[in-house]
């Protein structure tokens, strides 16, 4: 897992260490090191060597476009700067001449009249120019520029960006240039992802210490682009960098989430998933769902829906016992089940609601998805086994206003909106996004962040219910086996492993739209 920090907390942790460089008559120790690491993440980029390796993470596990410029080496290669007033600018012109003395055409643009003196000075020493954002050579260097730097502002950026030259400058830059961040994209919050139109849109972006969450949330998971890690080692305090706001899980991680059947195993040991789902209105939901269970893997599928939604969902999932929606939870067909899912497709009678009533009565663990989040109410204790509730940021707004809770907006402050609703409904809550979010009682966050807007479509969230239901069926049925419950870390784990996947399914659907993505999954998955 990947921590990521809020931006302001990286800040101050930084402070100490750069103090006391300063102190110690070496005020650029830090940039020095962390324009090495934008220079060799571009060097490498372009195929040339020449700087030894700096802690360079490989890529983050952040579903992004590589982008690959043509041609090889960094000789002759026209690489400009947008640099700005503080120690971003700093690191900008460190990095150019670092180029520069490789053989690039290095130009800094100067998008303030204030700037690093010393960097200014290296970069001319090592054949590079300098020149306002306002003259005409400025306006020839970005026209012809194959790699474009944003070294106009960092972390210590507040409010919107008013840096004329750099707003000058933009529309000149060709279309094909690579677009490398220093940091952060100029002008993006660094906490939450906020921008404003201004802000430069990045391929990559090379950051410093530890990732920051607004590279990851909001408008920041576009503008960021692809995400190398420079680590610094000594420059963070950790008693000021506290804890993550949240930590990303790999691929890798997720996979190893899912149980391969043992030999000796049968059907009722390897999981039996209850699903509460489908109505004659929405009948295809509980069909997505049940699809990407049976892709994930699970023994049984005992499906409980009502009216027309029956004959549809025997006629799609032949090998589900399907059964009358009243009979859940206390049915024959019921009497197995490891884990429930109860929400896609449900629909909103009475009935519908009471049978999501019904389920979440039970002790076993429950996938809460979709119109089944109306009958969650708040719960000073914790159920024996957490629940796993899976809302959009419109849903988590709506559950907000019928308990009358004032948490946080989750489109601006997602991290914080799925924390207090978590800890007020002591449940696990998924808040999907294309960061998807998924906060735990006690605080703890993870994330995913390995889908792509391929995934706005109808009938997604489905698929990724009936994958989380699959994951906790799995899992609740080889802890019974154990003798033990599950509880909410790893609730929270196969949580955040199920949207990773639901993310990765989707790169090998074979086709557009919510039903090719159990296929993806299958093929991801291989057979279980
Ligand atoms: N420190 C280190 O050794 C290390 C730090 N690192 C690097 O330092 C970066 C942080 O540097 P930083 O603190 O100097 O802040 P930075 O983002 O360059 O800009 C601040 C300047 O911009 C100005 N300004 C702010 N907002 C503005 C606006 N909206 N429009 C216009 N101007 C605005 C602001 O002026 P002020 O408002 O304060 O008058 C101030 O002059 C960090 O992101 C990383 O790249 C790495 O080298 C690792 C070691
Ligand atoms: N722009 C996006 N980028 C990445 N993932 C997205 C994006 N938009 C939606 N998703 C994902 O797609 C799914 C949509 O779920 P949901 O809104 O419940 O759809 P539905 O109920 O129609 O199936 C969620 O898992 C969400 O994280």
């Amino acid at each position: 897992m990947l921590p990521v920090f809020l931006g302001s907390a990286v800040r101050a942790a930084e402070a100490p260490a750069i103090a006391a460089a300063a102190a110690a008559g070496d005020p650029e120790r830090y940039i020095a090191r962390a324009a090495h690491g934008l220079a060799s993440v571009i060097l490498r980029h372009l195929g040339a060597a020449g700087l030894p390796a700096p802690e360079v993470s490989g890529p983050v596990p952040v579903r992004r476009e590589v982008r690959v410029l043509g041609g090889a080496g960094v000789r002759g290669r026209r690489v400009v700067a947008w640099v700005g007033p503080g120690n971003n600018g700093a690191d900008g012109l460190h990095a150019l001449s670092l180029l520069a003395a490789r053989g690039a055409e290095a130009t800094a643009v100067l998008v303030t009249e204030r700037h690093h003196e010393p960097g200014a000075a290296r970069l001319r020493a090592a054949g590079g120019r300098v020149l306002p954002a306002s003259g005409p050579a400025a306006g020839r260097a970005l026209a012809r520029a194959e790699i474009l730097i944003d070294a106009a502002l960092g972390t210590g950026a507040n409010g919107g960006i008013d840096l004329p030259g750099l707003e000058a400058g933009r529309p000149r830059v060709p279309a094909s240039a690579w677009r490398i961040a220093c940091d952060v994209p100029s002008g993006l919050d660094a906490d939450h992802g906020e921008a404003d139109p201004s802000v430069p849109a990045a391929d990559t972006t090379v950051t410093f210490g530890e990732l920051k969450a607004g590279l990851l949330l909001g408008r920041g998971r576009s503008l960021a682009g692809e995400l190398r890690l420079v680590r610094l080692p000594g420059l963070l305090d950790p008693a000021l960098l506290g804890d993550p706001a949240f930590s990303v899980l790999s691929e890798r991680e997720a996979m190893d989430s899912v149980l391969s059947p043992r030999p000796e195993e049968h059907k009722y040991s390897r999981g039996v998933l209850g699903l509460v789902a489908g109505s004659p209105a929405y009948p295809g939901a509980a069909v997505l769902a049940a699809h990407a269970a049976l892709a994930t893997g699970v023994g049984m599928l005992s499906a409980f829906t009502r009216g027309t939604a029956r004959l549809t969902f025997s006629g799609a999932i032949p090998e589900a016992v399907v059964s009358r929606r009243e009979d859940a939870p206390d049915g024959a067909a019921a009497s197995r089940v490891n884990a429930w899912l109860v929400g896609p497709g449900l629909g909103d009678e009475p009935e519908d609601l009471d049978a999501a009533r019904r389920v979440l009565a039970t002790d076993a663990p429950v996938v809460v998805d979709a119109s089944a989040l109306a009958v969650v109410a708040p719960s000073a204790e914790p159920s024996p086994v957490p629940r796993l509730l899976t809302p959009h940021a419109g849903e988590l707004r709506a559950l907000a206003r019928r308990l009358g809770a004032d948490w946080p907006d989750p489109l601006t402050r997602p991290v914080a909106a799925a924390t207090a609703a978590a800890k007020a409904l002591c449940a696990v809550v998924l808040l999907k996004g294309s960061t998807t979010l998924v906060a735990a009682p006690d605080g703890g966050v993870l994330a995913a962040c390995s889908a792509g807007p391929e995934l706005a479509v109808a009938g997604s969230g489905d698929t990724l219910a009936g994958l989380l239901g699959a994951l906790l069926a799995t899992h609740a049925a080889r802890a019974a086996a154990e003798g033990r419950p599950l509880d909410a870390a790893e609730l929270q784990r196969l949580g955040a492993a199920g949207a990773v996947l639901h993310g990765l399914a989707a790169t090998r659907a074979p086709g557009r739209g919510a039903e090719p993505l159990a296929a993806g999954l299958r093929e991801l998955l291989g057979p279980r």
